[in-house]
Parts: C-alpha cells; sequence; structure tokens
C-alpha cells in the first residue's frame, strides 16, 4: 500500500498493538512505532503517546497512525486535540469503513479491552483500503478545520 503507519498505545493497549504492528509488517507497511514497548508493564499516561504519534501525522512524517488504549476514548480524545488530526474511533467494519470515505480520518483508534483482537486486525484493513470520498464531506471537514483556528 505504499504508506508509512505510526502506531503507539498505552498499557492497557500493547497487547493488540503488538498484533497490530505483525499484521502490518505481514502486508509490508512501514510502521513507526512510538511505543509503549509489549514488554514495559507499568502504568503510563496515554496522551503522552497520543500526542507523539499525532504531532508526527499532523506533521507528515507518518501518513496515518493507529492508537490503541483500553477504549480507545482517552487517545482519541487527545489526539483531536492536535490541529489537522481526525482521530477515529470505530468498533465495527461499518464504522471503521466510514471514518475513511466521509470523516477522512488520518487516526485509527481503537480499545484494547472491547474488540476482539482478531476482529480488530479487520477493522485495521477496512480502514487502510478505504478512500476518502470527498465531495460534501470535505466542506463538512472545511468546517471542523476552522474550529482550529478560532
Ligand atoms: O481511555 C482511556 C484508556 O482506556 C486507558 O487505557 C485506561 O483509562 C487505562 O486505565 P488503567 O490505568 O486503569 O489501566
Amino acid at each position: 500500500m505504499g504508506m508509512k503507519i505510526g502506531i503507539a498505545s498505552d498499557h492497557g493497549g500493547r497487547e493488540l498493538k503488538h498484533l497490530v504492528v505483525e499484521f502490518l509488517d505481514s502486508q509490508n507497511i512501514e510502521v513507526q512505532d512510538y511505543g509503549v514497548a509489549r514488554d514495559d508493564a507499568t502504568s503510563v499516561d496515554y496522551p503522552d503517546y497520543a500526542e507523539k504519534l499525532a504531532k508526527d501525522v499532523a506533521a507528515g512524517k507518518c501518513e496515518r497512525g493507529i492508537l490503541i488504549c483500553g477504549t480507545g476514548i482517552g487517545m482519541s480524545i487527545a489526539a483531536n486535540k492536535v490541529a489537522g488530526i481526525r482521530a477515529t474511533l470505530v468498533w465495527d467494519d461499518f464504522t471503521a469503513k466510514m471514518s475513511r470515505l466521509h470523516n477522512n480520518s488520518n487516526v485509527l483508534c481503537l480499545g484494547e479491552r472491547v474488540l476482539n483482537h482478531h476482529r480488530a486486525l479487520d477493522l485495521v484493513q477496512i480502514w487502510l483500503e478505504a478512500s476518502f470520498e470527498g465531495s460534501r464531506h470535505q466542506r463538512r471537514l472545511d468546517k471542523i478545520s476552522a474550529l482550529e483556528t478560532q
């Protein structure tokens, strides 16, 4: 697919992150891993990881990013504070697909404590392959971008 994907998690998402990294490797997708390390059992703060990844996605250092915590909620709240980030929490095939088609998601958020881990890999694949439809959806995203400068 020719893109570089950043990935990060807190302690609540490190097992699923490991599986997603293995999946991306198997697809020959370049991955930049921002931690936390799988063998690091310490409790960490998800905003620290969301910030690192989101800033690099916003700067174009990674084309897109994946953030994983226990629910995916905290990561999505934090990442969406960074200008240019459209972080989307998804939980099934439809939301994974629509987050790209309508919202032009550039950061996928997943909940390790919520999702079946095998199914989560399906969501990653759908999100990677789906394309933004533009048109009326671009007008709406422009209104979201305008909120960043108010
Ligand atoms: O939205 C936040 C995430 O789900 C965190 O992974 C979660 O809050 C961490 O909880 P704990 O510190 O109890 O493992």
